[in-house]
């Protein structure tokens, strides 16, 4: 594709160099540059991409995409400034993969908590309404049948566009994707036509990357400013940031409820272990999941296939066939009669949701055992505030590793406990170990208690100094229960 092309949606500050070249590929990181492709510098968190210009040349670049023109310039490479690479990565990187969001229904899930769940719910519905699909989510991704491994929530402008493109190859009509607010903050989704946009939640998350709470809520908010007037936007009524989500937005704005009146509105009537009965707009429906969160959850993803045009009892009929999704309040039974429950929760208001769903469905008749941790090189600020909620809604605590990643397992222990009183400590143990951690638990628990393993979720590995081992809280519980 011409160089000329790809800039069709950005606006240059400077050219120099030939822009009628031909350009096979587009890169944001100088060492997967091959020759013929164009390289986008990007100022990152740690390092400025501009430096890496000159290896970019050596392995083949034939122009330089950049926000800084470089002094030194070399021969027969074309130099191209913008005022924002960022925003220009997205924007060249679709129109060098066909302008995927384009020939796709492209819907775009964000909140702190619920993005997985809903946009892999919306998948799984629109495949068995016999759509051809393709979902982006921090578990995996997937173009029909084929699963992609995915290492980001959302992935970088580049491999994102290169999945879009090849989910339009392979006859998709939908798309449903998570949008983290690390991907709207970088301007991952720069260029992207969304057909819709759905808010879950916001709580305390990532505050290490956003440093306030108001950042963190303005770069979810950015993504609804950015809808187009044709997209629809569907926000959480019962969040106290929902109606901020959508004030600005072009979007035709629908609302989803639980406690009061909206457009989408559901109910519980009757939950047990094994699912719900609720009520959604006035039909009934059963439905293999619990907790007042999967509510809002499953009414989103109702609120988002009405406005794909989907008949409210097409949609009730499938979504009462479809199950939770891996590692989000996954119940593995032991053969003594108690239950585990295998949940992402990784916040403290996850964790506090995820306790009181299992007291909901529980009814006093049964302990609580909770296995946590907080992960590494993420914010301190959420540890103790972790600990707090886990200990109020638990019989019994046990402190464990999550991924440490590059930081002292016990150090980060030990801020989880700074959360606690005397009292309260009378019902935590400590044990670094997650395997142990959950072994210990399961010593403990009696027939008709629940062991809730949370913080990883689906996740397979242990991420320690830089190496992933392989753990599964799941695969752990099995090997227990098998003994
Ligand atoms: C903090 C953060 O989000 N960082 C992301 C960011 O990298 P960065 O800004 O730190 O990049 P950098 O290392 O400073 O490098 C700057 C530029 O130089 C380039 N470079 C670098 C080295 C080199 O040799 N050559 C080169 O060209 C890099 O490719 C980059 O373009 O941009 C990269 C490309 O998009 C991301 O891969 C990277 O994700 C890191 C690995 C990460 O861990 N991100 C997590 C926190 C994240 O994004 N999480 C969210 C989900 C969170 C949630 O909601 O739970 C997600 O969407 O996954
Ligand atoms: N609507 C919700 N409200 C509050 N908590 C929720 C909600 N949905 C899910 N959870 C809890 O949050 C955890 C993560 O859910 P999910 O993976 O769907 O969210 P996510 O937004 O994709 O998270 P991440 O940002 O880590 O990718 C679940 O394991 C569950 O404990
Ligand atoms: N997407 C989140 C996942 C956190 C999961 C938890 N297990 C941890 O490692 O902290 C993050 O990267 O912050
Ligand atoms: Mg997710």
């Amino acid at each position: 594709m011409k160089l000329q092309e790809l800039l069709k949606n950005t606006k240059p500050l400077a050219i120099v160099g030939d822009v009628d070249v031909d350009i096979t590929g587009v890169n944001i990181d100088s060492r997967k540059v091959k020759s013929g492709h164009l390289f986008v510098a990007m100022k990152g968190t740690q390092v400025d991409g501009h430096q890496f210009i000159p290896k970019a040349i050596e392995l083949g670049a034939k122009a330089v995409l950049c926000q800084d023109m470089p002094e030194a310039k070399a021969e027969g490479v074309t130099y191209v400034q913008v005022a924002d690479t960022e925003d220009a990565a997205g924007k060249v990187a679709t129109l060098f993969h066909g302008d995927p969001s384009r020939h796709l229904t492209l819907v775009g899930v964000t909140g702190t908590n619920g993005k997985t769940t809903i946009a892999t719910l919306l998948y799984n519905m629109f495949r068995k309404m016999g759509h051809k699909c393709g979902l982006l989510s921090t578990v995996c991704n997937y173009i029909e049948d084929e699963a992609i491994p995915a290492d980001h929530t959302t992935p970088d402008p580049i491999e994102l566009n290169a999945l879009l493109g090849r989910m339009v190859q392979a006859g998709c009509e939908y798309a449903f994707m998570e949008c983290s607010s690390h991907a709207i903050a970088q301007k991952r989704i720069s260029g992207l036509k969304f057909a819709g946009g759905i808010f879950t939640n916001l709580t305390r998350d990532h505050l290490d990357y956003h440093k306030t709470f108001e950042n963190y809520r303005d770069a979810k908010k950015a993504f609804f400013d950015g809808l187009p007037k044709t997209a629809f936007a569907i926000t959480n009524a019962d969040d106290k940031n929902g109606m901020v989500m959508v004030q600005n937005t072009k979007a035709t704005v629908k609302t989803y409820s639980i406690r009061q009146m909206a457009d989408f509105r559901a109910r519980i009537i009757e939950m047990h272990f094994a699912g719900m009965y609720l009520d959604v707009d006035g039909h009934e429906v059963g439905v293999q999941f619990i907790g007042k969160f999967n509510v809002s959850n499953l009414l989103a993803v109702y609120g988002a296939a009405r406005m794909l045009g989907k008949a409210p009892e097409d949609i009730l009929v499938t979504l009462s066939t479809l199950h939770s999704v891996s590692g989000r309040l996954e119940p593995v039974q032991s053969p003594d009669g108690y239950t585990a429950i295998v949940d992402y929760a990784h916040t403290p208001d996850a964790l506090a949701n995820v306790l009181s769903s299992i007291h909901e469905v529980l009814n006093g008749k049964g302990q609580i055992i909770t296995v946590c941790g907080a992960g590494g090189n993420r914010d301190h600020g959420k540890r103790p505030i972790m600990a707090q909620e886990a200990v109020k809604q638990s019989d019994r605590v046990i402190i464990t590793s999550d991924n440490p990643r590059f930081e002292d397992p016990q150090a980060i222990i030990d801020d989880m406990l700074a959360g606690l009183n005397k009292e309260q400590m009378k019902k935590v143990v400590a044990i670094v170990d997650r395997k142990e951690a959950i072994k210990t638990a399961c010593m403990m628990a009696q027939k008709g208690d629940v062991i809730l393993v949370a913080g990883k979720g689906h996740e397979n590995y242990q991420e320690i100094k830089g190496v992933k081992h392989h753990f599964d809280d799941k695969e752990v519980l099995h090997e227990i229960f098998n003994a």
